[in-house]
């Protein structure tokens, strides 16, 4: 992205997302606005106002010749230890009935002996993972060098609208890859009949459901089916609805559905608090939404997760996961591990 752009103005990630349609309507046909909205909508939002080369997210310069710096030191957010105890929490909570599906996040600060280079970052996670949506985008001064920035490689659509079509593809159910082929084709089945997953993935498709009835007709989603990451299988389904009203546009679908159960939880209030509270952990805009809006009202966001926040020489990974009566709380901690890696790889040049 070359050069500062202005704020969409408003304040919160809620309250940009609703100027977004106003300020686009009294904008040149070239206008979109491209950003960031944080985990909780709340807070500050990075929407900023654009001209269409925007509609790619990841659109920076890309330098994959220039290798990353080194690494002066590492330091898990929270401990491994507290996260499992902090799933242990949920998990009795859960038992009470209070909620039924909370996602806890843990992330890992790196710190470089030089600064990270975002295009080199953006290059390197969008070689290595084609399928994805590579976002890279500032979430405040970006005037400043040491600016933060979001960066990361996102397998996971939260929303696209095209005229009157929307379609979605939430991912919730996981298990890691082999590299042995004929174990790796074992595991996705393993995944496939998990009933575990398979509640963990029912929560969020139902949530969305919800979120799309007033807005949507002709919804349509079916079974759930395998999604591939190159660390991970996921349960996806692709989702897919007719708006009503062309006046609704994408930021009012966004406003609407983020976020989903696939990084809150469910009911969303309760697992809102249970994130607060429990898991002891600035978001930012990691599992916030990114994506874009053009003046027709289309858009495509993408779930900010398989990312990290970079600022001068500090990176901050991110990971995490579904909890639900039945999971595992160490086998929750090597999950976010697992989800890491897909920025840990792309932090050495090939
Ligand atoms: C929360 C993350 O990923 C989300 C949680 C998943 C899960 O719990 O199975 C799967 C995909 C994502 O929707 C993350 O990568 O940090």
């Amino acid at each position: 992205m070359s050069g500062p752009r202005p704020l969409v103005p408003g304040g919160s990630g809620l309250a940009q997302l609703r100027a977004t349609p106003a300020l686009l309507a009294d904008a040149g046909d070239d206008t979109v606005v491209c950003g960031a909205v944080p985990f909780d909508v709340a807070e500050p939002g990075a929407l900023r106002v654009g001209t269409a080369e925007f509609r790619n997210v990841g659109a920076i310069p890309v330098a994959r010749a220039r290798t990353a710096p080194l690494l002066a030191g590492s330091r898990p957010v929270p401990e491994p230890a507290r996260y499992r105890a902090a799933v242990a929490e949920a998990l009795r909570r859960i038992e009470t009935g209070a909620l039924a599906k909370v996602v806890l996040a843990r992330s890992l600060e790196l710190t470089a002996l030089s600064p990270w280079s975002v295009p080199q970052l953006a290059g390197e996670l969008s070689a290595r993972n084609p399928m994805a949506t590579t976002v890279a985008v500032p979430v405040d001064d970006p005037v400043d060098p040491a600016a933060r920035w979001l960066v990361g490689a996102s397998p996971e659509l939260l929303l696209r609208r095209r005229g009157p079509s929307v379609s979605l593809r939430p991912l919730a159910g996981s298990i890691p890859r082999s590299a042995d082929p004929a174990e790796d084709a074992r595991r996705g089945e393993q995944l496939l009949g998990s009933d575990k997953d398979r509640r963990e993935h029912a929560v969020v498709v139902e949530a969305i459901l919800e979120a799309l009835r007033p807005f949507c007709r002709q919804i349509n989603a079916p079974e759930p089916e395998l999604h591939a990451t190159p660390a991970l299988w996921h349960l996806a389904t692709p989702v897919t609805g007719l708006l009503i009203d062309r006046e609704v546009t994408s930021t009012h679908l966004v406003a609407a559905l983020h976020p989903t159960p696939a990084v809150g939880g469910t009911p969303r209030s309760e697992a809102l608090s249970v994130i607060r509270e429990i898991e002891g952990l600035d978001r930012g805009c990691y599992a916030g939404a990114v994506g874009w809006q053009d003046g027709d009202g289309d858009g495509e966001w993408v779930v900010a997760v398989r990312c990290g926040e970079v600022s001068g020489r500090r990176l901050r990974i991110f990971a995490g996961a579904g909890i639900v009566a039945g999971s595992d709380p160490a086998a929750e901690l090597a999950e976010t591990g697992v989800k890491m890696r897909t920025m840990l790889d792309a932090l050495s040049s090939r």
